[in-house]
């Protein structure tokens, strides 16, 4: 197939004749310096990396070589600003900035709003939305441009002419007219307009109830079958695609959204999260649209993926609180209301939390009788002082279920927790860490999932694998097996000297594992080693009647023998 990338508009590479060339040549750069910087073709025609003559000018001028640029899916929206942040510009960049995708902005009007509602508009000249129309769409690749409130005719008149100069690959108009609070954003000056030379270009169009029923000239919107009518009604406008909003439907327990594409009607239906937390989320949902269209998807995959990351960030913000008022803005990037600000976090290890290392067995608590948050209580209790869920056969489901409940029961003790092995976990229940082993995931891979602020123990069985541990930014290691054990198949036992050669050769704290308890743990202890912090024990614990009473006499042993070292 004939591949041929249009790269800035100056260079160009075609994967049948596997030549690249700029044009017309340049003046500055050979073609061998093209070759050189962009690197391999079938690399960079597979991934989109692209490099401009003009940033490799830039380049070139600050002394770099061989960096390859990226061209980012980029989305312009034209909308006003909310100073509460929870609508309009201000939730577009965080939209997209959620979505993975470029946003510059286009200010229309400057609003100071709260929870409460709208307390001042002030408009931006039309010269100047003008102006930065013409500031980004000149320089900038956009991709796609959302519109959001377009306080007058003469703005709307403006982004048309705009967008003829500088077409874009898709346009999505939220026909933003009344804020949630009931305060008038657009007035009906702008109805005509919209119609006339908005609408007839918009690839989708996002009216909620209220919009869609002014812009059908106050046609009456209290059913789905209302919004059946309204959405055929307002494609014969000229847009591509509808999308009626439910938002504001009375009496639904779920938020249905009407889409047509002109001949199928598609109820898009997702449960209604019970929330105060709703300030935005018509911005948010058509940034998410603009956004998915920016990376290239289809239109109905675009607003279904759109309107999943609405639910979604409702559904985590349910209990957040901000402002006095009666509609709250979300948070969009999922993070605001983990329950840590009574806690003390662990950011960081601590190498004294490896001391006495407790990693549960589901096995052993199905013997006793016990729940996970119990047995992870009690070793607590006792004096354990970091914890290892260790659930080789639990279903991800309830093995989430049971860590977030052990971590309800680690924060207020200070106590950090880790999973094993599950990533996905680890992320869902905002573990302090992951363990992995020597064939799970790569640390390096781990660390990109985790990011820089969570713990990664790593097994380790030789001063090789200790030394590439610290390399790919583990925290730290567990090395055994140091005696038999019964937990763990087939797992080779390196001895008190494996654990020798380890902990001389690491750079990072050690937990020596396998086949520890009451009874060699101070043997362990004892040799004193660099690095070595503690010891991990699963049976020795958890396969034992009373675990509070075990964990203390090892704590004790531990204490014995390393205040003999020291
Ligand atoms: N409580 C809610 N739970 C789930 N989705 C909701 C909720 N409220 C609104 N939505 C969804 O958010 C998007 C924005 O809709 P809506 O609130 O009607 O628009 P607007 O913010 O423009 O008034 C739609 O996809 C709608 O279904
Ligand atoms: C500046 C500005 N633009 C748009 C909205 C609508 O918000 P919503 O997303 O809740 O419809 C708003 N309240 N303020
Ligand atoms: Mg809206």
């Amino acid at each position: 197939m004939a591949f041929s990338a249009t790269l800035s508009g100056t260079v160009f590479f075609n994967l049948d004749t596997n030549r690249l060339r700029s044009s017309p040549p340049h003046p500055l750069i050979s073609r061998a310096e093209l070759r050189r910087w962009c690197g391999s073709p079938a690399s960079r025609s597979r991934s989109g990396r692209i490099r401009s003559v003009g940033a490799m000018e830039a380049a070139a001028a600050r002394g770099e070589r061989g960096a390859e640029m990226v061209k980012v899916p980029h989305v312009l929206t034209v909308a006003g600003s909310d100073s509460g942040a929870g609508a309009g510009i201000q939730a577009d960049l965080k939209a997209c900035a959620a979505r993975g995708v470029y946003c510059s902005t286009v200010i229309t009007a400057v609003t100071a709003q709260n929870t409460v509602g709208v307390q001042g508009v002030d408009n931006v000249s039309e010269e100047f939305v003008a102006e930065q129309l013409e500031s980004v769409l000149s320089d900038m690749q956009v991709d796609v441009v959302k519109t959001g409130m377009l306080p007058s005719p003469g703005t709307i008149s403006i982004l048309r002419n705009s967008l003829n100069k500088f077409p874009v690959k898709a346009l999505v108009v939220d026909p933003v007219m009344v804020s949630t609070s009931g305060d008038v954003l657009a007035g009906p000056s702008v109805l005509a307009v919209l119609r006339e030379e908005l609408l007839p270009i918009a690839d989708i169009i996002t009216p909620n109830l209220k919009e869609a029923s002014a812009l059908l000239g106050g046609r009456q919107l209290e059913t789905i079958a209302d919004m059946h009518s309204a959405a055929k009604l307002l494609h014969q406008m000229g847009p591509r695609h509808v999308l009626v909003k439910g938002g504001d439907l009375p009496g639904s327990c779920d938020a249905v959204d009407v889409f047509f594409d002109g001949e199928r009607i598609h109820d898009l239906s997702l449960p209604r999260v019970k929330t105060r937390n709703t300030h935005g989320t018509g911005c948010t949902l058509a940034s998410c649209i603009a956004a998915e269209l920016a990376k290239g998807s289809p239109m109905l995959p675009a607003v279904q993926v759109a309107k999943r990351f609405v639910e979604n960030a409702l559904d985590y913000s349910k209990e957040i609180s901000i402002g006095k008022g009666p509609q709250g803005p979300f948070d969009h990037f999922l993070t605001l209301n983990r329950k840590v600000h009574n806690f003390r976090k662990k950011m960081v290890l601590d190498p004294s939390d490896l001391f006495l290392y407790a990693v549960t067995d589901s096995g052993m608590n199905r013997k006793w009788g016990r729940s996970i948050e119990d047995a992870v209580k009690a070793a607590i209790e006792g004096g354990a002082t970091i914890i290892q869920l260790r659930e080789k056969d639990a279903e991800t489901r309830n093995f989430l279920e049971a860590a977030k409940s052990c971590m309800e029961v680690c924060r207020p003790w200070g106590i950090p927790l880790l999973i094993n092995d599950h990533i996905d976990i680890a992320l869902a229940c905002d573990a302090d860490g992951v363990h992995v082993g020597q064939s799970d995931m790569p640390v390096r891979a781990a660390r990109a999932l985790l990011g820089p602020e969570k713990i990664i123990r790593v097994s380790c069985k030789t001063p090789e694998q200790a030394q590439q541990a610290y390399m790919d930014s583990a925290n730290y290691i567990g090395s055994g097996g140091i005696y038999p054990t019964n937990t763990k198949e087939n797992n080779l036992t390196i001895g008190l000297e494996g654990l020798k050669a380890v902990c001389l050769s690491s750079k990072l704290p050690v937990v020596a594992i396998g086949g520890i308890g009451i009874s060699n743990a101070y043997a362990v202890m004892k040799l004193g080693l660099p690095n070595l912090k503690g010891v991990a024990v699963v049976s020795a614990l958890f396969d034992r009647e009373c675990i509070s009473t075990e964990a203390k006499k090892l704590y004790e042993v531990l204490s014995r023998a390393s205040s003999e070292v020291k």
